[in-house]
């Protein structure tokens, strides 16, 4: 069992900021996903739990020990990389066992553990070979091996899957998260830009931007309680649609005129007061349906791209603004140059004003997260 705390945790390289005033508790056997864009720090935040890296301000507590001046080993951390640097010339079994050996276990110690980590990851019959002898995935799978023999506390993943090929990734993800449950009181971080494995591996996903954590919750809280427009942004594939506009009536029910031309009613209260607030109206490209009746949004369909189970529509791809993007369920041939009118139900719109969600507007009790029955999006996790 480990909880970890981090408080007001920072990280310069001389005047170089990159991380600022972090603060995060994880509780014992969550299983929490680091995102964020390229270069925001999830590697150097992961790499300061390690410690691999100094903190340069604020403390992390594990079990409530401050483990800042801590050396890495006796943290009771390992860590899984990107690159699974195996050693060449020696077996899976030596490779897994290097560690114990030279922390001088007893022969049947390393044994035990690592006919257990053999099983745990089904890498048994591979005991004896050399890491040429194996795939990818597999090398991989040795990688996690060598820290599983060690019974760390908590696991610390960079970016495990990046280098295996999608077929692998897949297969490679299922084992991750098969391996987490049978290892429910062990605590597991994880970076990845991988929206998939984010949303299926986490118990929670913190959105890591501008040197700050911008949101941290469950994946599908994040998918459909998006703080401000970079979550809602960065979260889910393709964007959510940004449509500017303005708010016409108000109520628990809100009007938004689009300067499209476009006409939506929102879910989100607002107040007497409002109406004529701007706001960009949020509309995930999978809640679109087309319509004959009133229209959030129409216009000519420039392209689409016909995935199999959905097409992808796009909209003003030969304009200066971003591309409005349709995802309908199933095929839908011969649609490209034909005006489509859209639309898409109450409870699936989101509204921001200066970048920042109506839903979380100061004095508003939001009432506890409850998963939308209706939520578009195919990715769900794990059950
Ligand atoms: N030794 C260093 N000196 C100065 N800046 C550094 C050093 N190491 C990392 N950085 C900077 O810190 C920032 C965060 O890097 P980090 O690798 O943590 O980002 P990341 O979110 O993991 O990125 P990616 O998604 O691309 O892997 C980057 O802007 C990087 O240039």
């Amino acid at each position: 069992m480990a909880d970890l705390t981090l408080a007001g945790v920072a990280k310069s390289y001389g005047e170089v900021h990159v991380l600022k005033d972090i603060n995060l508790d994880i509780a014992s056997g969550e299983f929490i996903v680091f995102v964020g864009p390229s270069g925001c720090g999830k590697s150097t935040l992961l790499r300061m739990i390690a410690g691999l890296e100094r903190i340069s301000a604020g403390t992390l507590a594990i079990d409530g020990q401050r483990m800042n001046d801590i050396p890495p080993s006796q943290r009771g951390i390992a860590m899984v990389f990107q690159s699974y640097a195996l050693y060449p010339h020696m077996t899976v079994r030596d490779n897994m066992a290097f560690a114990l050996k030279i922390a001088g276990k007893s022969r049947a110690e390393v044994q035990e553990a690592t006919d257990r980590a053999g099983r745990m990851l089904q890498l048994t019959p591979y005991l004896d070979r050399l890491p040429k002898a194996l795939s990818g995935g597999q090398r991989q799978r040795v990688a996690i091996g060598r820290a599983i023999v060690r019974d760390p506390k908590v696991y610390l993943f960079d970016e495990p899957l990046s280098n295996l090929d999608a077929a692998l990734r897949v297969a490679t993800r299922i084992e991750i998260a098969q391996l987490k449950a049978a290892m429910p009181d062990r605590t597991m971080i994880y970076v990845t830009h991988d929206q998939t494995e984010a949303m299926t591996l986490a118990d929670r996903i913190v959105v890591l931007a501008g040197g700050g954590i911008a949101q941290v919750g469950a994946p599908l809280e994040l998918y459909e309680r998006p703080v401000n427009e970079f979550v809602a942004g960065f979260i889910g594939s393709p964007a959510m649609n940004l449509l500017p506009g303005r708010v016409t009536a108000t109520g628990p029910l809100t009007t938004v005129q689009l300067d499209g031309g476009g006409i939506a009613q929102v879910a989100i209260p607002t107040r007497a007061g409002d109406e004529g607030m701007r706001v960009n109206l949020g509309v995930r490209p999978e809640d679109m349906r087309e319509t004959d009746g009133p229209a959030i949004f129409e216009g000519t369909v420039d392209l689409t791209e016909a995935l199999g189970e959905v097409t992808l529509l796009y909209f003003g791809t030969r304009g200066e603004g971003v591309p409005v993007i349709a995802k309908l369920p199933g095929i839908h041939p011969g649609l490209t140059g034909r005006v489509v009118r859209l639309t898409a139900d109450p409870a699936a719109l989101h509204l921001f004003h200066d970048g920042r969600s109506l839903l979380y507007r100061d004095g508003v009790e939001l009432p506890p997260y409850q998963p939308r029955a209706s939520a578009g999006m195919a990715m769900q996790p794990p059950a």
